[in-house]
């Protein structure tokens, strides 16, 4: 990937919202207005920037682990593909998922280890990866989740206290000890040659699946569908911020307190589209055999939160955090795709009434 500094600004003229930025140093530090600005972010749009994160040396290294990988004659890459059954951990071909109900063609390739492979290493727990990801694991890819997990499971106690859930509720629902979805994700969209900033999704728009996402880009392309609007905004990326969100498994678990907010990537903006473009994510999704409720017997704030959702009855999915994976990942496979219902059942709490 071409250094930061040989990479064309963020364009100003384009649609752009501004997030929160939250101080995670002032976190750590229990300052009460970080806090409450961490909730307003939380609730209101499920979005937000981290800074003084502390994982900037293992983001890098994530990123020269992921251009090794993608670098791989592809016949190699496919040995350790996500096949069609809705396992998500290995590779994904570009061209291997649908953007939308029409079944159109998403433009990413990526890579996502596992949490339980890379802290099992080197005994394989889901599956296996290909030797760059192997060589990078104890000095690149461990770090890296380690680190993920720390700011993840921080947020989560924040969160766990403010929806007056007893101690330790939600760190018990994503113990390292269970099997989880849980995994680091390096993603690269090719250039567009010509440099024409289109319309046309390069991941289609989708809430996340589980938990808490920790994300880390360099190259604009991300965008957030605002409640209460009807246009995509960019979300701009910041030297050394973090983008985090919220996740289904967190809107479900939360009564809809917590906002699990639609976003998808395009090509990016202005010049920057000559460029390849390189993400970074960590996903913390709920244990597997965790089932997808509203935690309502354990919080009287969420069982007064769902009392007056509209959307309570699609919030009891009655499906495990497993399963809601492993639909959901299936559905949006181009080769499983059989019409606008494959698509839709790929879909998560999109449903959700306060989603644009
Ligand atoms: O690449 C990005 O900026 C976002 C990626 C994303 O939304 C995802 O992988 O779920
Ligand atoms: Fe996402």
């Amino acid at each position: 990937m071409p250094g930061l500094t040989s990479l064309p600004p963020f364009p100003e003229d384009v649609l752009t919202h501004p997030l929160l930025v939250i101080d995670y140093k002032l976190l750590k530090a229990g300052d009460e207005a970080e806090n409450a600005q961490l909730w307003k972010a939380a609730t209101e749009l499920g979005f937000w920037y981290l800074k003084n994160h502390g994982a900037e040396d293992e983001v890098q290294g994530m990123f020269e682990m992921g251009a090794e990988t993608m670098a791989l004659p592809f016949e190699e890459k496919m040995k350790f593909e996500q096949g069609d059954e809705g396992m998500s951990h290995g590779y994904k071909a570009a061209g291997s998922n649908a953007v939308d109900e029409t079944g159109a063609l998403d433009t990413v390739e990526f890579i996502n280890v596992s949490q339980d492979d890379v802290l099992a290493f080197p005994t394989p727990i889901h599956r296996t990866y290909p030797s760059t990801v192997n060589a990078h694991m104890e000095r690149t890819i461990k770090p890296f989740v380690r680190k993920s997990l720390e700011v993840n499971s921080t947020l989560l106690e924040i969160f766990n206290t403010r929806l007056g859930l007893p101690d330790g509720t939600l760190a018990n629902l994503h113990r390292l000890d269970e099997h989880s979805g849980s995994e680091a994700r390096c993603i690269r969209n090719p250039p567009r040659p010509g440099g024409i900033s289109d319309d046309k999704a390069a991941l289609g728009a989708h809430t996340d699946f589980g938990s808490l996402s920790f994300l880390h880009n360099r190259l604009g392309g991300l965008q957030v569908m605002v409640p209460g609007t009807d246009k995509w905004q960019y979300v701009k990326p910041i030297p050394g911020h973090a983008i985090c969100n919220l996740g289904d498994a967190m809107a479900i678990f939360s009564g809809s307190i917590l906002r699990s907010n639609m976003h998808r990537v395009v090509v990016p903006p202005g010049a920057q589209a000559h460029y390849e473009r390189w993400s970074l994510v960590f996903f913390t999704r709920p244990s597997s055999s965790v089932v997808l409720e509203p935690l309502t017997d354990k919080s009287p704030i969420i069982a007064e939160a769902l009392a007056n959702a509209e959307d309570a009855g699609k919030l009891h999915t009655g499906q495990t955090a497993g399963a809601w994976f492993t639909r959901r990942i299936k559905n949006q496979r181009t080769k499983n795709q059989e019409g606008p219902e494959t698509w839709r059942a790929s879909r998560g709490t999109e449903h959700n009434p306060r989603a644009a």
